[in-house]
């Protein structure tokens, strides 16, 4: 079974949007919406790993964020553990680096079926007046 540490950044401008991406139709839950980010190598912090992982997949510098939460979750294949940061400094602008489509939603406007089944706690914490659909 694959064991995977996961660090993703939930990017949020002073407008409260969220900068969210698209997985690619060829990986693990295809199509979906993610925040970016990506694992952990072995000899890196969550920290350092999410710096990275937002340098490669969206461009910009994060220069100050917090753990928003911390989540395990067990897929058919595969465990993860994500560390969700919160980042409100950075430098650039995000876009999508890797060719996936990128786009601001209001932090209000999250579905939660549109991402991953582990992110749904997250998304409840985010989306403060609107109930869930599911
Ligand atoms: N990036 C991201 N991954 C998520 C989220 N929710 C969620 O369950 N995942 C899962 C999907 C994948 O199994 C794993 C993240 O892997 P990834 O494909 O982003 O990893 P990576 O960027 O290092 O990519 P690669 O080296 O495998 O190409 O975590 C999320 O919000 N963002
Ligand atoms: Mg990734």
């Amino acid at each position: 079974m694959k064991q995977l540490e996961i660090a993703v950044g939930i990017i949020r401008n002073q407008a409260g949007e969220i900068f969210i991406t698209q997985r690619a139709a060829d990986a693990h839950m295809a199509n979906k919406l993610e925040f970016p980010g990506g694992k952990i190598e072995a000899d890196e912090t969550p920290e350092q790993a999410l710096v990275r992982e937002l340098q490669e997949e969206t461009g910009i510098t994060a220069t100050g964020f917090t753990l928003f939460d911390k989540l395990a979750y067990e897929f058919p294949d595969r465990h993860i553990t994500l560390w969700f940061f919160m980042v409100e400094s950075w430098e650039g602008e995000p876009w999508g680096k890797e060719g996936q489509p990128g786009q601001w939603i209001a932090q209000n406007a999250l579905v939660a079926s549109d991402f991953p089944p582990a992110n749904e706690p997250v998304i409840s914490k985010l989306v403060i007046n609107k109930p869930q659909q599911s």
